[in-house]
């Protein structure tokens, strides 16, 4: 589903690369944990998942498509199929819950019929039924971190991915976030999560890959936060 075939890359004027000669393949449906100290490249990672970020060398595969060599007007298609979360919810804030789950759908040209169907389908999905109506700003953290769930899902992409998701959370909630990214994986999303949160990927006891100054460092398949011998 995801696959960096000797992936490098340097951001203009820096002269450290922050990925380099990277290889991951991700397969349809798998939970990896991304994980490393500031700087070693998470976001990066993630930025050239959905052609944000390009390499400077090595190939970026998502769905068998090269993306990196992609034409620009493809890309939006691209990131449809792609839901994305971060650590401040990026939310808009004059619209309610429903209407910020609704506008992922209006800005790809989904008929009205359809957007008032899945709306609060999603809504009761990610534990927010009821609250349609709420101004982001009337919401906790942690609920306001389930309507980005809920509008990077709404369209079912087929990969999710996370950024920090519990960055803002306290472990309690954290704790029910990861349980929805979860619940959401097994509907066969695969999902990518960039975390420093050790007590929940000890936890999860997913696949976690670790990187170091730019480089894989560590791919363990039910691995934890901190390497163990
Ligand atoms: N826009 C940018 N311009 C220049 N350098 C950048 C940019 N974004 C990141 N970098 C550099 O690239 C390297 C990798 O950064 P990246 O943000 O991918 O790390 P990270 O692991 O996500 O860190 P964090 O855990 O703090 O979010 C770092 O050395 C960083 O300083």
């Amino acid at each position: 589903m995801i696959r960096f075939e000797n992936v490098s890359t340097t951001y203009p004027g820096q002269n450290r690369a922050a990925l380099s000669n990277v290889n991951v393949d991700v397969e349809k449906g798998e939970f990896v944990f991304l994980v490393g100290a500031s700087g070693s490249g998470k976001s990066t990672f993630l930025r050239l998942v959905i052609r944000e970020a390009r390499p400077n060398d090595g190939r970026v595969y998502v769905a068998g498509k090269e993306i990196n060599r992609m034409a620009s007007w493809k890309v939006p298609a691209l990131r449809r199929k792609i839901g994305t979360v971060f650590q401040d919810f990026r939310l808009l804030p004059n619209k309610t819950v429903a209407e910020n789950v609704a506008f992922a759908l209006q800005v790809i040209g989904k008929p009205r019929s359809h957007i008032a169907a899945v709306v609060p389908e999603t809504l009761e999905l990610v534990g927010l039924e009821g609250k349609g109506d709420r101004m982001p700003d009337e919401l906790s953290g942690g609920e306001q971190q389930r309507v980005a769930i809920a509008r990077a899902f709404v369209n079912r992409p087929m990969i999710l991915i996370a950024d920090e998701p519990t960055g803002n959370l306290d472990p309690t909630t954290s704790v029910g976030i990861m349980k929805l990214l979860d619940r959401i994986n097994r509907t066969g999303t695969t999902v990518v999560m960039a975390t420093h949160d050790a007590g929940i990927v000890d936890q999860m006891r997913k696949r976690v890959i670790e990187l170091s100054d730019g480089t894989v460092v560590r791919d363990q398949s039910r691995g934890v936060y901190g390497f163990q011998h």
